[in-house]
C-alpha cells in the first residue's frame, strides 16, 4: 500500500485529480475500451471532482470515453432528492464535464427488487471488464462505500443497514436532522472494491485519523473495512496533515521518504 502525505485537502486534491487524469491519458480510452472508473460521495471528494472539472475545462482531459460506477447510494429517497447520491454526482461532477449521461451507473435505492438491483450492478461492473481504478472515502469509523464496521470482506454489492455513527456524520446534509437520514443503504462490498485493479482512498481532517492508522497500522480487520488496502496490490492512500495524527512517527517519516518527490511537487500547491 501507498500512502501519499500531504500537507492540505486542497493538495490531496490536487494531486489526486492529476493522478486520475494521468491514468485516463495512459490508457488512451476509446468507445470499444473505455477506462471504468468507481467514485464516491461524501464531503472529501469535492476538492478532487473541482480540480477535475478544472482540469477537463482547461482541455487536459475528456471523460467521452470513461464509463463509471458509484459506490453506493441511499434506500428510498426519491428520484432527485437533492441528497441521493445520484444527485450529489450530478451536482458536483457530471453535469460540468463531457460525460455521456448513458456511462453513468449507480445502484438503484428505489428499486422494486434490490438483492436483484445489487446483482445486476456487480454483473454490469464484469460486463466492462471490470473497474481500472475505484476512488473511495472513508468514513470516521474506518466504513468504505457504506461497508459499515463488521462487514464481510468478502462482501459484494448489497443491502446494509446504516449504523448511528454514520447516520449522525451525514445528518450534516439533511439540515443537521438523523430522523431525515435512510437507515438502509446499497453498497458496493469490499470484495468489490478489492476487484478494481487500483484503489485510492482519499483521507482528510484529524476526523479520519483513527480510521487512517487502522488502514496502516492496524491488521486486517472486518471492524475497519479500510483495512482491506492491505490486501489489494495497487491500493494508494492519499492523506492530508490531519488525517496522519494518528500514525507512529517512525511510520509517517517512512512514507514521507519513499514519497518526497510528490510531497515536493505538492508543497508549492499547499495554501
Ligand atoms: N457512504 C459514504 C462514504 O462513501 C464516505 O466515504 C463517507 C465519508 O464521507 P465524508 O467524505 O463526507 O467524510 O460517508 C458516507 O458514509
Amino acid at each position: 500500500m501507498r500512502l501519499i502525505p500531504l500537507k492540505t485537502p486542497e493538495t490531496t486534491a490536487f494531486w489526486t485529480a492529476r493522478y486520475i487524469v494521468n491514468r485516463i491519458k495512459q490508457f488512451k480510452p476509446t468507445e470499444q475500451k473505455p477506462f471504468v472508473l468507481g467514485l464516491p460521495t461524501g464531503g472529501t471528494p469535492i476538492g478532487t471532482y473541482q480540480e477535475l472539472i478544472r482540469l477537463y475545462k482547461e482541455g487536459e482531459v475528456s471523460f467521452k470515453h470513461v464509463v463509471t460506477f458509484n459506490m453506493d447510494e441511499y434506500v428510498g429517497l426519491p428520484a432527485g432528492h437533492p441528497e441521493s447520491y445520484r444527485q450529489f454526482m450530478e451536482n458536483q461532477l457530471f453535469s460540468h464535464i463531457d460525460l455521456p449521461a448513458e456511462n453513468i451507473h449507480f445502484l438503484n435505492g428505489n428499486a422494486d427488487n434490490l438483492d436483484q438491483e445489487c446483482l445486476a450492478y456487480e454483473e454490469t461492473i464484469s460486463s466492462f471488464g471490470g473497474i481500472e481504478l475505484f476512488l473511495g472515502g472513508v468514513g470516521r469509523d474506518g466504513h468504505i462505500a457504506f461497508n459499515e464496521p463488521g462487514s464481510s470482506l468478502a462482501s459484494r454489492s448489497r443491502i446494509k443497514t446504516l449504523t448511528e455513527d454514520t447516520r449522525r456524520a451525514n445528518a450534516r446534509f439533511f439540515d443537521g436532522d438523523i430522523t431525515q437520514v435512510p437507515k438502509l443503504a446499497l453498497t458496493i462490498g469490499v470484495a468489490t472494491l478489492l476487484d478494481a485493479r487500483e484503489v485510492i482512498i482519499l483521507a482528510t481532517g484529524a476526523d479520519k485519523s483513527r480510521a487512517v492508522h487502522a488502514a496502516v497500522e492496524g491488521s486486517v480487520n472486518h471492524l475497519w473495512t479500510v483495512s482491506a488496502m492491505q490486501l489489494h496490490p495497487r491500493s494508494i492512500l492519499v492523506c492530508d496533515e490531519a488525517a496522519t495524527m494518528e500514525l507512529k512517527v517512525k511510520t509517517l517519516r517512512y512514507f514521507e521518504d519513499i514519497e518526497a518527490k510528490n510531497i515536493r511537487e505538492m508543497s508549492r500547491y499547499a495554501v
